[in-house]
């Protein structure tokens, strides 16, 4: 039998960047809240002892940015120096605009058009996966990166593991076999944890010294860890960002629904692997293209599966809106997003891993 290795890393919510994503979708929850019509595109920004919010935001809503900063950060523990950072003392810096009156004009005419002429956000190209190697239909190697990562995380909060700090990274490399196109996980092969410690670990426990960490070992930044928010490198990625963007940003909404789409034609037994491809233009409802490839899994071929995906989900920005209840943000909803992966999660809030049932015909064995 030949087989093969992959690997995928995932970063624990006390990495730099994921700090970074997470004050930006905490951002975005308090604006949903308030007014689920907000227009947020937060970026966020970290070194030594400095958080500082950016971008362009559109909104009734009254938030307290340099509030939610801290809360942010102090509920990761980041509450030292010590640690990376302390969030009642860093500065917080907030450079905030409101969205382009260009760019407002263009995808929703300054909030006057219906849903289902609300045009894409921006151009771009989004993936969305699903592999039938796991129940939650995802890739076993980001899967088990992104759990040990939060199990890193649980037993530092818990108090279980006293000697860890917020700052993290796991890899893990899974040999794999090919059964015609569908991955089939034979063995772990390596499992790699780079964790911050404090002062009093030995040289037993650890291989190699991680006492600086968060934004005092490396600097921050919302938007970086995108093959660690969707599939750990298998599939595609059309580059596009998730945290701090509300769902007239196609970069989320888009890869949420293609995601659903794919996960619904694995799930119905279309295929044991599936990606689904879409593709807008700003200002512009309907998207520019479709596409699906089964990796030769398909039951029945790609083309007649694409059909079926495009007569079963609506790709427009302001549907995907409702249909997947984009706009409710609040108590975490997006925030718990930015930690741990954006797909194969358990939980009722993460709308577009709902699969929908979908007619087709199966042939004859
Ligand atoms: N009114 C406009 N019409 C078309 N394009 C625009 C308009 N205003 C700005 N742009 C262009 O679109 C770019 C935004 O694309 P980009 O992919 O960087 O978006 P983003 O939301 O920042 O995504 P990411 O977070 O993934 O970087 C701007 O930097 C600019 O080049
Ligand atoms: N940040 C922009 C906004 O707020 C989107 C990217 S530029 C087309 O709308």
């Amino acid at each position: 039998m030949e087989t093969f290795l992959f690997t995928s890393e995932s970063v624990n919510e006390g990495h730099p960047d994921k700090l970074c994503d997470q004050i930006s979708d905490a951002v975005l929850d308090a604006c949903l809240e308030q007014d689920p019509d907000s227009k947020v595109a937060c970026e966020t920004c970290t070194k030594t002892n400095m958080v500082m919010v950016f971008g362009e935001i559109t909104t009734k809503a009254t938030v307290d940015y340099e509030k939610i900063v801290r809360d942010t950060c102090r509920s990761i523990g980041f509450i030292s120096d010590d640690v990376g950072l302390d969030a009642d003392k860093c500065k917080v810096l907030v450079n905030i605009e409101q969205q382009s009156p260009d760019i407002a004009q263009g995808v929703h005419g300054h909030f006057t058009k219906r849903p289902e002429d609300i045009g894409a956000g921006d151009q771009g190209h989004m993936f969305g996966y699903a592999t039938d190697e796991t129940p939650e239909l995802m890739p076993l190697s980001h899967v088990l990166a992104t759990k040990i990562g939060a199990k890193l995380t649980e037993v530092r909060k818990n108090g279980t593991c006293r000697w860890l700090r917020p700052d993290g990274k796991t890899q893990v490399t899974v040999e794999y076999y090919n059964d015609n196109g569908a991955m089939v996980p034979v063995r772990v092969h390596t499992v790699l944890i780079s964790t911050q410690h404090d002062e009093t670990v030995t040289n037993d426990e650890i291989a190699r010294r991680f006492v600086i960490g968060g934004p005092h070992g490396d600097a921050g930044l919302t938007g970086r860890k995108i093959i660690i928010d969707t599939y750990g490198g298998w599939g595609a990625h059309g580059g596009g960002a998730f945290s701090g963007k509300d769902p007239t940003k196609v970069d989320r909404s888009g890869a949420y629904i293609v995601r659903q789409a794919a996960k619904s034609v694995v799930a119905n037994g279309m295929a044991r692997r599936a990606l689904v491809h879409v593709s807008y233009a700003i200002g512009v409802p309907e998207p520019l293209s479709v596409f699906v490839d089964t990796y030769g899994t398909g039951l029945i071929p790609d083309k007649e599966i694409l059909k079926i995906v495009k007569e079963s989900f609506d790709f427009r920005p302001g549907m995907m809106t409702i249909n997947l209840d984009l706009k409710r943000g609040g108590n975490g909803r997006f925030l718990k997003t930015a930690a741990y992966g954006h797909f194969g999660r358990d939980d009722p809030d993460f709308t577009w891993e709902v699969v929908k049932p979908l007619k087709w015909d199966k042939p004859q064995a």
